[in-house]
């Protein structure tokens, strides 16, 4: 694996990488359960099954967020720094919280659409991120800084352009929900309505195809297609495109955040933790339980936060503008995540590569 073997003994930025063995249990526990649900839930959606769901059951996977996987998986955030090697973790952690999540509320008060827009975008690199870091655990054919961007971008992009491309109008009210906790006015949201149009959506809806393409065409030369890597690439590149295109978005988006996004982070966060020996078959259920142990004190804060924001920015009431506000409770907390998270892929080898002559 690209950046599997020993981790440096400073770890600062070297090639590190996944815990030896972590890409198979990776696999079992986080990897295929994903595939098999989404693939489901896909299927059902092409059938037109469940054409009429209850809107409840739309925004169901979002609610268990609140408290299963999702909202949890980044309020051990301190820890895998601290066990990472990482200085003063609770103080630099705290502070990139602090800071951070400030900083990105005041842009959302100063200008709604535009928080709303960067904090598509960097979900856009977050789960870029983490799927990355997960086909470097499980194959080498990510050999080149160039292919690892280019993963990621694709990685990230599916779950942020494809309902775009294939639900406009849900995406274009979640858009004007969020804004509007804000500006009361609506004014602010046309300004996005050009993302809606036909033209945008072809386009970026080409350009990430066309991305996807050249992503697998290079890992196929590099890796061979035969290689486990390249075909764990394929089969989720082509799982992922279908499942957005075809199943409602607030559904989609939020089983993908649980099952999928939160799912493979806290399965990194327990090989962290001891190497992965908390992955062993029997003994997920006590890593999992020490995981939600840690997580609960900053899950139970982000809750309060988000009770903070709600008296900030009043929803309407109605699970879309509920929606909304907790979308900016995860826009907050996602920017210093994903630093803390991009430290984590520096020190654990995610961008080195063995020789960039090779590229
Ligand atoms: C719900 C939803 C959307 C956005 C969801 C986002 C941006 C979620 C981000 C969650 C994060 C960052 C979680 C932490 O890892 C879209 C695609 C706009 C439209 C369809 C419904
Ligand atoms: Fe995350």
């Amino acid at each position: 694996m690209a950046v599997s073997g020993e981790r440096d003994s400073d770890g600062a930025g070297g090639g590190g990488g996944p815990p030896a063995g972590f890409g198979g249990e990776l696999f079992r526990i986080a990897v295929v359960p994903a595939w098999l649900a989404l693939t489901a839930v896909a299927v059902t959606a092409a059938l037109g099954v469940g054409a009429d769901l209850p809107t409840v059951v739309r925004y169901l996977p979002f609610l268990a967020s609140l408290v299963v996987f999702g909202l949890p998986h980044g309020a051990a955030d301190h820890l895998a720094v601290e066990r990472l090697g990482g200085r003063r973790p609770l103080v630099a952690v705290g502070a990139a919280y602090l800071v951070g999540g400030a900083l990105f509320l005041a842009a959302w008060l100063a200008a709604p659409a535009l928080g709303f827009v960067s904090f598509v975008l960097l979900t856009w690199y977050h789960w870029g991120q983490g799927d990355l870091y997960v086909l470097l655990a499980v194959g080498d054919h990510l050999r080149t800084r160039g292919q690892r961007l280019l993963a990621l971008a694709v990685r990230g992009g599916i779950p942020m352009v494809v309902p775009l491309v294939a639900f406009p109008e849900v995406y274009r009210s979640v858009a004007a929900a969020t804004v509007r906790l804000f500006d009361s006015g609506g004014v602010t949201v046309t300004a996005l309505d050009v993302a809606f149009g036909p033209a945008v959506r072809v386009a970026v809806g080409g350009g990430l195809a066309a991305l996807s393409l050249a992503a697998l065409v290079l890992g196929g030369v590099r890796g061979g297609l035969a290689s486990r890597g390249w075909r764990v690439d394929a089969l989720e590149t082509g799982l992922l495109w279908a499942y957005f295109l075809l199943v409602p978005p607030i559904l989609a988006v939020g089983l993908y955040f649980c099952l999928w996004h939160s799912v493979r982070h806290v399965v990194r966060l327990l090989a962290v933790e001891d190497g992965g020996r908390s992955l062993a078959p029997g003994r997920l259920g006590v890593g999992l339980a020490g995981f939600a142990r840690d997580a609960l004190p900053n899950t139970v804060g982000a809750l309060v936060v988000l009770g903070g924001l709600a008296v900030l920015a009043p929803p309407e009431g109605g699970f879309l503008s509920l929606l909304a506000l907790y979308l900016v409770l995860l826009a907050v907390l996602t920017l210093p995540h994903a630093a803390v998270v991009t430290w984590m892929d520096w020190r654990e080898g995610v961008w080195s590569v063995e020789s960039e002559s090779a590229s």
